[in-house]
């Protein structure tokens, strides 16, 4: 019975009981009101749920956990926990701090048990022992011919130091211990007691985890042509097809070099406009929150801005999800999730054609993904035709006044592409804009709220080179400390956390060979809090990167650094999104205060493919008073128009 925890908490009392048989368990409170406890429980299976009852009634606490059988509780997380919660209590509010407790209480719990686990050796694969030495005892006081005998094995036992030396430190894994978890940090205790370069075997599933920046280097840069995607590209097949994240070999060459000269310096120049607008919606919804005191969820709003952003920055598409919302971004929410569920999904059912017709989820999916490519495919028709119509010259740093967009470029270039490679091509941007910028934004402010001296620091900043103004490029040179917070949120909270790799040869990485075939992590996490790479590594402090010194890339951090990978298959993005999350955040911090909100829930982290908070980043938000340093028209009284001119003439 894999129960996980029992916890402290409020005096509530909980009753465990199933819809099937009726059953229940409860437990008197009287004793409860005093000793605050919750039990938390761990669901292995839905149709295991009958096996709980007697562990339920048998664990003596004094609470009532109410569960119904209907419902897959696979595990019971944060947020389950608090709709528990909810439920048992007809109302979760004044339980509110008291399950948030329960929850950090549960976190800590799970990642300690599991650092014993690691700790005891329990995963270790230990190398082999010496196993003949009684026999080469025995053999050597029996004559000439045993001392030969004996001589031999010394040699052979010798041979194979010399092997297990070439051998990669392994660890076995146990899925059950790390399901529900992000799974990069069971991956940093590893590290920390298996090194750089290490291998973690599930069953019959083995993975290489490097935490080595020469060996990410090696991977990236030096032998990057010794890889492809593996997992990775499988996984997102279904909704980027070849798009350039999951292509390898010709297709990404091919693509890599038509789409590259699209995000050049004058298209990202032109975004700023964009940039700004789409913040400055966001700083008006704000300001409702603002006025009525309203606690908002800024995870959420962070990824409608940046849905936005990406939409017309690479086909002219606005998505408008700050203001309502349509089906559209409904279908580009469920396919985001869906890869993100496929890809840390253990079993892959989703690769059973029956089942994709007849699992609800999967039919979700398919419906989505059919309008989100019908959708590319008009707008692709469309701008087709206005390009024939426009019959404009192509040259180097193109851009097109009314349609900045990626699609516009592409199109204008020429290139022999397919519709399909087209589509691919622009999903696969939208996504990869997406979530991250979004994920980047939201670990920021997390970072900041904890942080007031450097949020001060940040809005003296903001104060003194923008003011009201809306950013432009020049002011991205000049808003140094800003620029530093970006990059220390991308260090404390790489997106994405790893990066995917499989070997289409042998090779050697660091001292150990790997054959064909081999699935390696590079964990962006494990090398940015890396102990012996990093003062403090665990503090968010800005001031680690100077500000008369450039700015950290790969580069000047000799692959210790890596939050927009590196070598030939780094982001292509990187300019736009570090200029699109400087905008965001200047804005937005010269506008506001934001503060965690009191009695919500604690800001845990879960993973997809970024990393995500488990229920939301809550803040409340403060307008900030100040007078308007600029003579220039202020955000407020600009009018679209004069923005999209004005940011067209940058
Ligand atoms: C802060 C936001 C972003 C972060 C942290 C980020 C991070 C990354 C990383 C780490 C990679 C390397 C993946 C690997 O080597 O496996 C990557 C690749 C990529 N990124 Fe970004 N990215 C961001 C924003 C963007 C944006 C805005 C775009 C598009 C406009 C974009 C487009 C891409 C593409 C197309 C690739 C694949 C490149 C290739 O394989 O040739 N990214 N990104």
């Amino acid at each position: 019975m894999d129960i996980m925890a029992a916890m402290a908490m409020g005096g509530s009392t909980l009753t465990a009981s199933c819809c099937r048989c009726n059953s229940s368990s409860s437990s008197s409170s009287s004793s409860a009101a005093s000793s605050k406890l919750l039990r938390v429980v761990r669901f292995p299976s839905r149709h295991q749920t009958h096996a709980l009852l007697p562990a339920l009634k048998s664990n003596g606490l004094p609470l009532k956990l109410r569960y119904n059988c209907s419902v897959p509780l696979i595990q019971l997380n944060g947020r389950q926990t608090r709709l528990v919660a909810a439920a048992l209590n007809g109302n979760a509010g004044d339980k509110e701090e008291d399950v948030s407790d329960a929850e950090r209480l549960l976190q800590q719990q799970k990642q300690l048990e599991l650092a014993e686990r690691i700790a005891s050796g329990e995963f270790t694969v230990l190398p082999r022992k010496d196993r003949t030495q009684k026999i080469r005892r025995a053999l050597a006081n029996a004559g000439p011919v045993g001392r030969i005998l004996a001589n031999k094995l010394v040699h052979w036992e010798m041979q194979q130091r010399v092997e297990d030396a070439l051998k990669m430190p392994e660890t076995r894994g146990d899925v059950k211990a790390v399901v529900g978890e992000p799974f990069f940090l069971p991956l940093y205790k590893l590290f920390r007691i298996y090194g750089g370069v290490f291998r973690l075997t599930f069953g019959p599933k083995s993975f290489v985890i490097v935490s080595d920046p020469q060996v990410a280097k090696h991977l990236l840069k030096d032998n990057c042509k010794a890889y492809s995607k593996g997992i990775l590209a499988e996984i997102l097949e279904f909704v980027m097809g070849t798009g350039l994240i999951p292509a390898d070999g010709d297709v990404w060459q091919v693509r890599r070099r038509a789409i590259v000269p699209a995000v050049h310096r004058k298209y990202v120049a032109a975004m700023m406009g964009l940039f700004g607008k789409a913040t400055q919606q966001l700083c008006n919804k704000l300001d409702v929150a603002a006025t009525s005191g309203e606690s908002v969820e800024m995870e959420s709003l962070f990824s409608q801005l940046t849905l936005d952003i990406i939409g017309k920055a690479v086909f002219n598409y606005d998505f408008n999800s700050l203001l309502n919302g349509s089906g559209i971004v409904e279908a580009v929410y469920i396919a985001m999730q869906e890869a993100e569920a496929r890809s840390i999904g253990i079993f892959p059912y989703w690769k059973v054609p029956l089942l994709r017709l007849i699992v609800p989820r999967q039919r979700r999916v398919t419906a989505a993904l059919k309008l989100m490519n019908e959708t590319l495919d008009n707008l692709i028709a469309t701008c087709k035709r206005i390009v024939e119509a426009e019959d404009e010259e192509f040259e180097e740093e193109y851009i097109n006044d009314q349609d900045p967009s990626i699609l516009h470029f592409l199109l204008v270039s020429r290139e022999n592409v397919s519709n399909k490679q087209l589509r691919d091509d622009l999903m696969t941007l939208l996504i990869a804009g997406h979530e991250t910028s979004a994920a980047v934004l939201t670990w920021t402010f997390y970072l900041l709220a904890q942080n007031p001296a450097a949020t001060a620091k940040l809005q003296k900043e903001v104060d003194s080179v923008l003011g009201d103004k809306l950013p432009n490029t020049e002011d991205m040179k000049n808003l140094k400390y800003t620029t530093r917070v970006i990059n220390e949120s991308l260090r404390l909270y790489p997106q994405p956390p790893v990066l995917i790799r499989r070997s289409l040869e042998s090779d050697v990485l660091g001292k150990y060979p790997i054959k064909k075939g081999e699935d390696i992590f590079i964990s962006l996490w494990n090398l940015h809090r890396a102990p012996h790479l990093w003062e403090n590594p665990e503090d968010f402090n800005p001031e680690r990167w100077p500000l008369d010194q450039p700015a950290p890339t790969e580069v000047n951090q000799d692959y210790r650094y890596l939050p927009f990978g590196g070598g030939q298959r780094k982001c292509l993005g990187d300019m736009f999104a570090t200029f699109e999350t400087m905008t965001a955040l200047a804005m937005l911090v010269r506008r506001f205060s934001f503060k965690l909100t009191v009695g919500a829930p604690p800001v845990g982290m879960t993973t997809g493919a970024t990393i995500h908070t488990t229920a939301g980043l809550h803040m409340t938000v403060t307008r900030r008073s100040h007078p308007l340093v600029t003579e220039e028209a202020t955000l407020t009284n600009i009018e679209d128009d004069d923005l999209v001119k004005e940011y067209q003439s940058l």
